[in-house]
């Protein structure tokens, strides 16, 4: 049969093979993204640990690196007022794009017992950041990349230093000179505890 002498194969637009193409090129070329994962409230071990095997499960997305655990003071709130954080840093390769990312993260929340309540940096029994992804940089509010107080929070910057030395903050610098910035003050390694990969 010569390519068109069926009529009822209609030429595929233009516009629709490059879309087709370009997922077709998400899926052969994961993204790097960075999570920061949080919890201080309820079983905050358990939960970091529900939130790693939550990610681990999501289709298109693959856990390389879970960083150790920190205790941390709790930022940005009255010195006192709230229990210390638990606190990880997981870097991941996905397929998925930025904003399904951010879902995911949602649902995870949401599915760890996460109510958003109306006040700012209330406790909360997990919390789950998109730090970066890729090199994107975006001041949309929905999802801001690189997360905009990232480089301001030693409980981010020291457990990503961990697994990630030579890490960038896409328009901000080197984790580690952003660290040696912000100091580790607050932030302590709890090395009697380990999150790990699920099987
Ligand atoms: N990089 C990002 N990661 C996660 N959420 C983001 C990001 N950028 C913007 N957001 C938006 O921030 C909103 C509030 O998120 P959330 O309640 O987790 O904030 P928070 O954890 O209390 O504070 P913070 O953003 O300072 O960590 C979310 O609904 C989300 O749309
Ligand atoms: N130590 C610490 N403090 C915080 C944290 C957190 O994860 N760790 N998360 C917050 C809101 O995202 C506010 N303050």
């Amino acid at each position: 049969m010569t390519p068109n002498s069926d009529p009822t194969v209609q030429p595929v637009p233009a516009s629709v093979v490059h879309t087709v193409d370009a997922a077709d090129a998400t899926l052969h070329n994961p993204r790097r993204a960075v999570v920061a994962l949080g919890s201080n409230l309820g079983n905050r071990m358990e939960r970091l640990q529900s939130a790693v095997d939550a990610l681990a499960d999501t289709p298109g997305l693959r856990v390389k690196a879970i960083s150790p655990v920190y205790e941390t003071e709790p930022w940005g709130v009255e010195p006192g007022s709230q229990r210390a954080y638990y606190n990880a840093v997981v870097l991941v390769k996905t397929t998925l794009p930025p904003s399904s990312l951010l879902e995911r993260g949602q649902a995870i929340e949401e599915a760890l017992d996460r109510v958003r309540g109306a006040q700012r940096y209330e406790p909360r029994p997990i919390d789950v950041d998109i730090v970066t992804y890729q090199d994107v940089v975006s001041d949309d509010p929905v999802l801001t990349l690189p997360h905009p107080r990232a480089h301001e929070r030693a409980f981010v910057l020291v457990p990503w230093h961990d697994v990630d030395p030579e890490a960038e903050v896409p328009g901000r610098g080197a984790v580690a000179e952003l660290l040696a910035e912000v100091g580790r003050e607050g932030v302590t390694p709890r090395t009697d505890m380990e999150l790990t990969m699920p099987d």
